[in-house]
């Protein structure tokens, strides 16, 4: 016989605290974000997700631009995601709810601390990135994309893949500002495509506007759900 019950070992601590720092149990905190950010999002309904940087100033014209794509999906009809930060974040969150819209904020923990901004109407805060970025995908139509940095890149590249891999379908990558990310498609188009590192069809997952309204059109037109029906969970639940 053993010399202790699983129980008597469950329920006299030893004082040792060491296992709350292994893998083992982060698995469990991973997959606790996960049910919060499914349960959180479930029903928020058809939406699209906006990047851009956390930089952007209140008073420079990408913020305007954030605040005016906001507000097209408000009027679309859709709820409009973002990372909850500032800058561009804080542009569309403000611009969705200013026009009677959904405006999400998907939070993450950062060793600088910038908390949800004050547009954000439904948030959830997120541990890992990995798991946050999953649901910018899962509950959104397409994305677009204002002028950002790494996170932005991060999450435009990302999402890139995910259609070029076609773990994603139809879903529509607008990118925001030709003359921010014009450099950036010349470089695909001259070095990635000619090296061979892309394909030709590559190219075309991405669209490039500078109209907010236009942007949001192209998204709502390559939706994968549409607006009538219930989202069907399937499709984006089997690509993750
Ligand atoms: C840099 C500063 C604050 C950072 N706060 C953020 N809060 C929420 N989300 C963020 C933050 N920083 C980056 N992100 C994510 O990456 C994208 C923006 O990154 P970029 O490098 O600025 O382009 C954005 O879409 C977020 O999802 C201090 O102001």
């Amino acid at each position: 016989m053993p010399k202790s019950t699983t129980d008597q070992r469950l329920l006299d601590g030893d004082g040792r605290t060491d296992w709350v720092h292994t893998d083992p149990w982060r698995v469990l905190r991973i997959q606790s974000e996960f049910v919060e950010g499914f349960g959180g999002l479930a029903e928020v309904g058809p939406a699209i997700s906006v990047f851009g940087s956390a930089r952007t100033p209140r008073d420079h014209p990408d913020y305007a631009l954030g605040e005016a794509v906001g507000a097209a999906i408000a009027r679309a009809g859709f709820a409009c995601i973002t990372g909850g930060g500032p800058g561009a974040m804080e542009a569309a969150n403000k611009g969705a709810l200013r026009a009677g819209g959904l405006s999400v904020g998907l939070g993450i923990e950062l060793p600088f601390e910038t908390g949800l901004n004050e547009f954000v109407d439904l948030g959830v805060n997120f541990r890992y990135f990995f798991v946050r970025k999953t649901m910018f995908v899962k509950y959104a139509e397409g994305f677009v994309v204002l002028p950002g940095g790494m996170g932005t890149l991060d999450e435009m590249f990302e999402a890139l893949t995910l259609v070029q891999t076609r773990k994603v379908t139809s879903f529509p990558i607008v990118l925001l500002g030709s003359s921010y990310w014009g450099g950036l498609l010349d470089w695909l188009r001259d070095s990635a495509l000619t090296r061979g590192t892309i394909g030709e069809g590559d190219l075309s997952l991405i669209h490039l506007v500078d109209d907010p309204q236009e942007a949001v059109d192209l998204v709502v037109q390559g939706a994968r759900h549409g607006l009538a029906e219930p989202a069907d969970t399937t499709t984006s639940s089997e690509a993750m």
